[in-house]
């Protein structure tokens, strides 16, 4: 599997993220800076990590939206490619337009940063093949702004086509305003486009896939995706 991650001024978890997608699916991503206009030839996926892009001026994401290489990512996913956005990549990736709705302020207005479950929604995408639908994962999340918020039509319709993929609930997969750590609607943890190629999720997989931190509960995604692609370039 041949990724590219991309690198804003101001990301800080994209080395998180490389390391992962080299450890899983043996291959090196290729780093691309926000300033390219070009995703490197046969790029399979493309990864917007995590961070801090221009320091979270205006909101979250809603700069690093409008870099140049958004418009290559764009045509990338156009022609089915695959695009998966972690964190500051799913606010990203709603401020790109590339998905639908927008990260609010966590509903206690506190920056949170602690492992939460997540109950898999479908198995049948891209990014959660690794995983069987109900499973019930436990990933970090770090975020201020991840509170998932979208119109009632959106909604709806997200919800209707099974568009939603990851869940905040407690460790036996029930789903509660306890639970919710940031007040989405729905508890919407991570979500796919209608076309089922883009993804965006608040938590992050990328940092529990080996033992030796505690969990390997995120490797699936990751494991998921180099099956479909084969473990070499
Ligand atoms: N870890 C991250 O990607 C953080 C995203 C964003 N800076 C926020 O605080 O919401």
């Amino acid at each position: 599997m041949k990724s590219a991650v991309l690198v804003f001024p101001g990301i800080n978890r994209e080395r998180d993220m490389a390391r992962t997608l080299k450890l899983v699916s043996g291959v090196e991503p290729a780093m691309v800076w926000h300033a390219d206009t070009q995703l490197p030839a046969g790029t399979d996926l493309v990864v917007v990590p995590g961070g801090f892009s221009y320091g979270d001026y205006l909101r979250c994401g809603a700069i690093a939206a409008r870099a140049p290489i958004m418009d290559a990512v764009r045509a990338h996913a156009a022609k089915g490619g695959l695009v998966l956005g972690v964190c500051n990549g799913f606010q990203i990736l709603c401020e790109s337009g590339l998905l639908p709705g927008v990260l609010m302020r966590n509903s206690k207005l506190k920056f949170i940063c602690h492992d939460v479950h997540l109950r898999v929604e479908r198995s049948d995408t891209p990014f959660t093949r690794g995983y069987n639908a109900g499973q019930v994962i436990r990933v970090p999340v770090a975020h201020g702004e991840g509170n998932y918020v979208a119109d009632e039509d959106t909604i709806k319709a997200i919800e209707s086509e099974g568009r939603v993929i990851f869940r905040y609930c407690s460790a036996d997969g029930t789903l509660g305003d306890p639970y919710n750590v940031n007040g989405a609607i729905n508890a919407i943890a991570g979500i796919v486009n209608e076309r089922g190629n883009v993804a965006g999720m608040m938590p992050h997989p990328e940092n529990h896939v080996e033992s030796i931190i505690g969990s390997t509960d995120g490797r699936g995604l990751f494991a998921g995706l180099v099956q479909q692609f084969g473990k070499a370039a």
